[in-house]
């Protein structure tokens, strides 16, 4: 009979998993580790920064050193199929995926998860730099997922869609660490990932060329670049009204200030051509190829039924800068379910919608037909796709997808 709770480790090959393995073994689990190998593509990568076959053994030497069993998987075809695909959708719809999120959700504490079980495992652990609590609420547990100790590493928004069934099975070894405690611990442990530098892409994206990437699987497809001028209509500046609680403001009113904007190509001028709008994203500055424009050139809206790419001058141009966006009803997520908004209830959180971003005061509506986010602040390049995710201070307390 096992008197020890065993534990599935994702190795990657790199520093804070390797720890994160050796901390468990210190803590007295039984530690199996586990090294998955994701779907690549050898064309588009960038030479020598994509070596799973190097990863895969240093994660295999991690295990040898540390006295524990090791598994290698290959999770290639789940992964297309899960997050390459969905990545690929969401540029031909004109929308900023993030397979990161994805990846977590679908595959390290799905996919993953299930093989570890396979194993008899009681938990799967990551060296991913952020915490779970654990709390009591109505007499059942609850799982927290909060943010890691070390401001400058905390991955807790790349986690912000797992759930409470996912969070009970997690654990975070390392995510009450500083970086460099983590490395001191490698060394003194004499693990040959201590000195190892830290995996740039996150995922797989940062490893390949995403222009090339793309231009792979979406056919390059000539359209207009058009600038739109500063002073259009369309823009909206919140302010919740005084003395007016926000779940009794207008619905017509937040769906104006939070839905995406839509442009026509005869609200500006014409700038130049592009080789396909789904090669684009809301904020992005570079690959445009228009030149002498004085201040730097944004998108900020790509048509791509239409094909065409919106241009605003200057980062402060009111296109990029919105305090508000939407979340469709099936795209809330509530990692804390007890907490979770009902239609014509409204919250105060903090929010972000990017890795690393400071968190932003919002308030948060909950309408029949989604959730309304409204930042204290302007919030520079929100994109369809990508993710907010609302704390309370360390605490994540749930998620969505950007309308
Ligand atoms: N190929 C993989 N196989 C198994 N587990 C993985 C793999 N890639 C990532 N993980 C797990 O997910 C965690 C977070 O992944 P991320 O890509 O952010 O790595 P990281 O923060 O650079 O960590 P590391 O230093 O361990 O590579 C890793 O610490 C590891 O536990």
């Amino acid at each position: 009979m096992r008197t020890k709770p065993r534990v599935v480790v994702g190795l990657s090959g790199g520093v804070d998993s390797s720890v994160a393995a050796h901390l468990l073994i210190e803590q007295g689990y039984e530690v199996i580790g586990m090294f998955m190998k994701n779907w690549h593509d050898e064309s588009v990568t960038i030479s020598n920064e994509c070596p799973w076959m190097e990863d895969s053994t240093d994660a295999m030497l991690v295990a040898e050193k540390l006295g524990i069993p090791f598994q290698a998987i290959d999770l290639s075809e789940e992964y297309r199929e899960r997050i390459v695909d969905y990545m690929f959708a969401e540029y031909e719809a004109g929308r900023t995926p993030n397979p990161d999120i994805l990846c977590n959700r679908e595959i390290k504490f799905d996919i993953f998860l299930k093989a570890a079980q396979k194993l008899k495992a009681d938990f799967v652990a990551t060296g991913h730099y952020c915490q779970k609590g654990e709390i009591e609420v109505d007499g059942k547990p609850v799982y927290q997922l909060l943010a890691g100790a070390d401001p400058n590493k905390d991955q807790s928004y790349f986690l912000c869609q797992l759930s409470q069934e996912q969070l009970a099975k997690a654990l975070f070894p390392i995510g009450h660490l500083q970086k460099p405690e983590v490395r001191r611990i490698a060394k003194e442990a004499d693990l040959i990932t201590a000195d190892k530098k830290d995996s740039q892409g996150l995922c797989f994206i940062g490893k390949v060329r995403l222009p090339e990437f793309l231009q792979q699987q979406l056919k390059p497809k000539k359209g207009k670049i058009i600038q739109i001028p500063e002073n259009l209509e369309v823009y909206y500046n919140v302010q919740i009204p005084a003395g007016i609680a926000p779940e009794d403001w207008d619905e017509e009113i937040l769906d104006a200030v939070s839905l995406p904007i839509h442009y026509t190509p005869n609200q500006g001028k014409v700038l130049g051509e592009h080789t396909g709008a789904h090669y684009f994203t809301v904020g992005q500055r570079k690959g445009l190829q228009v030149g002498g424009t004085g201040k730097p050139l944004f998108v900020i809206s790509t048509d791509t039924k239409e094909n065409v790419i919106y241009t605003g001058l200057g980062e402060d141009h009111p296109g990029l800068l919105r305090n508000a966006l939407f979340v469709k009803s099936d795209q809330i997520h509530w990692i804390r379910e007890d907490l979770a908004l009902k239609p014509g209830e409204s919250a105060r959180y903090q929010a972000r919608i990017r890795y690393r971003q400071p968190l932003s005061g919002a308030t948060l509506i909950r309408k029949e037909k989604g959730l309304y986010v409204l930042f204290d602040q302007p919030q520079k390049g929100i994109a369809s796709g990508q993710f907010v995710a609302w704390h309370q201070g360390e605490e994540c307390i749930g998620s969505g997808t950007i309308f």
